[in-house]
């Protein structure tokens, strides 16, 4: 098997190099390349281990043809085009845990360094002038720490804020009752938030809620001399009404680590005697990069040698333990997905995949994946666990996902029930031992078959001699049969034939088969 291939473009610790190597991929360290030199380049790789300065866009992603993972060694990954990476099958990992609290004391340290006026005065006594009359600060003890999202990092900054016997109140649409109890935080809306806060300090992804959150109009909601920290994502800020409440007093201080354009060389902002910036250090901490760089790599290389997924923005989690005892069962879901969507012509409204016995016990997530993926590839040819399921929403099917503990027949079993215009059509398989994957139930009719390779579906009455007008037919048209496979829901009445055969069955003979006697279809499959 040829050795996956990583690149890593950003610049990374360089344990995350050696993680790579040791995992059994190969990998070039490649960093401060132009998107053009990016693009001319990514064709070669299937993982992508970035920071945040590779923009992985749109463009990148269609050149990017054998890519199977992007890693972010970090927890942003809005230089990511995660949409159009899903849609090209491209898992999308990052290390959500690995710099919070790195990041959470970057923010403490802002929010010191503007109550004391830190750099400023730094600057002016090392040029000698002994300020001490120019810098008057404020404590934090007792003050009101408006916290705008309260996740991992927020959370952190609320525990130690909290140390620092500030009050915190804090504003996270997603934050419950409880939660804010057990931080020891007031849950508030962002109004109320805006009129109590002494200091603010932002930690919420950028999105279309967060974007400009603290805009002018909310700018001008802020309790007078207020201190603000962003150490999230530019964007969040408007920077311009920012420098102008900076000019007006409506905000005393603002310290940031991240800016709209980055890197930032210009800003209304530069220059300001109450504005600190530093240039996206955040996560910048020895500990913190040895952290993300080696999660990164270990779990970008668990996917790309063992199937294993971890932290992926875009798919669910899979371990490595696990990956190995779902291998078969992929294949049988995406088998059975393939065969109800030949089968049912595209015509479909809704699936259920159900999972029984011990197939009951396993992730369910990844089985749907492979289901979706089986089912989705008569649409496209580049689909796979990861895009399914969004290309299968895309089209307006309604995906259900079920479990029955209890053991039927077989110990363990997969059923995919689509419905289509002319009713449910329902496919069940097994595995034989631990690892061979077997068709047992079609259309409410019992037959054994491995699906595999070229074979043919015949639906016809059942009546003496059919088997040997099929067997001559396809016999004079040159066709070897492998497997014969045969199943009946009572004599006399209809009856499925699955045969395996060795070459793709020509239209021609296809024709010719359903003009045999009590033929009632012929359907060539693919799997
Ligand atoms: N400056 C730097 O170097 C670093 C920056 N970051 C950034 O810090 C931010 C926060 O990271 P984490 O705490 O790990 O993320 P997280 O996902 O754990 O927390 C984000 C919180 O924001 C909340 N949220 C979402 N929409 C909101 C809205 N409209 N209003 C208020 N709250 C909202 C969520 O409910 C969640 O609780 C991210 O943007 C991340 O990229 C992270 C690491 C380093
Ligand atoms: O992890 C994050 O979200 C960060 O913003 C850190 O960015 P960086 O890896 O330092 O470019």
């Amino acid at each position: 098997m040829t050795k996956p291939k990583v690149l890593i473009s950003d610049k990374m610790d360089p344990n995350a190099a050696k993680i790579f190597e040791e995992r059994g991929c190969d990998v070039d360290v490649i960093t401060g390349e132009t998107p053009e030199e990016l693009k001319a380049r990514i064709g070669e790789y299937d993982g992508l281990a970035i920071r945040s300065s590779t923009k992985v866009t749109s463009e990148i992603l269609d050149a990017a043809t054998n890519l199977k993972v992007i890693g972010r060694a970090g927890i942003g990954v809005d230089n990511v085009d995660i949409p159009y990476a899903s849609g090209k099958g491209v898992v999308v990992m990052n290390t959500p845990f690995g710099n919070s609290i790195t990041t959470a004391e970057h923010a403490i340290a802002m929010m010191f360094a503007l109550a004391r006026q830190i750099p400023a005065a730094n600057t002016r006594t090392q040029a000698g002038e002994w300020p001490k009359n120019d810098f008057m600060g404020v404590e934090v003890t007792g003050k009101t720490l408006g916290l705008i999202g309260a996740g991992n990092i927020g959370s952190i900054v609320a525990a130690r804020a909290l140390g620092l016997r500030m009050k915190v109140v804090a504003y996270d649409p997603f934050l419950t009752e409880e939660r804010a109890i057990e931080m020891g935080v007031e849950k508030a809306d962002l109004d109320t938030l805006l009129s109590r806060a002494d200091f603010i300090t932002l930690h919420t992804p950028l999105t279309d809620e967060t974007r400009n959150i603290l805009s002018r109009e909310n700018l001008a909601k802020t309790k007078p001399g207020v201190r603000i920290v962003n150490c999230a994502r530019g964007g969040l800020i408007d920077e311009a009404a920012l420098a102008d409440a900076l000019d007006s007093g409506q905000v005393a201080g603002a310290a940031l680590d991240v800016f709209q354009t980055e890197p930032a060389k210009e800003s209304p902002l530069f220059g300001k005697s109450n504005f600190i910036c530093t240039p996206h250090l955040g996560a910048s901490t020895t500990e913190a990069q040895v952290n993300v760089a080696l999660q990164v790599a270990e779990q970008m290389a668990d996917y790309l040698v063992n199937g294993g997924v971890t932290n992926a923005l875009n798919m669910p989690s899979l371990s490595a333990e696990e990956a190995p005892k779902l291998k078969p069962y992929m294949t049988l879901a995406e088998n059975l997905g393939s065969l109800v969507g030949q089968l049912a012509h595209g015509n479909l409204t809704k699936i259920s995949i159900e999972r029984e016995g011990a197939a009951a016990e396993l992730s369910g997530k990844p089985i749907e994946g492979a289901v979706l993926a089986g089912l989705m590839r008569q649409y496209s040819d580049t689909v796979n666990m990861v895009n399914a399921p969004f290309l299968a929403k895309e089209r307006g099917l309604d995906i259900r996902s079920v479990r029955h503990e209890k053991e039927g027949t077989y110990n363990t079993l997969i059923r995919v029930t689509v419905g289509t215009e002319q009713g449910d059509r329902s496919v069940a398989g097994t595995l034989f031992g631990t690892d061979a994957p077997r068709l047992v139930e079609m259309f409410g009719v019992g037959i054994e078959a491995e699906l595999a390779g070229d074979m043919l579906y015949i639906v016809n009455l059942d009546a003496p001699g059919f088997i040997g007008r099929i067997g001559t037919l396809l016999g004079e048209n040159g066709i070897n049969i492998g497997t014969f496979h045969l199943g009946r829901r009572q004599a006399g009445g209809e009856a499925v034939l699955l045969l395996s055969v060795d070459a793709p069955i020509p239209q021609d003979v296809v024709k010719q088969a359903c003009a045999l006697e009590g033929v009632k279809v012929v359907m060539p499959l693919a799997f």
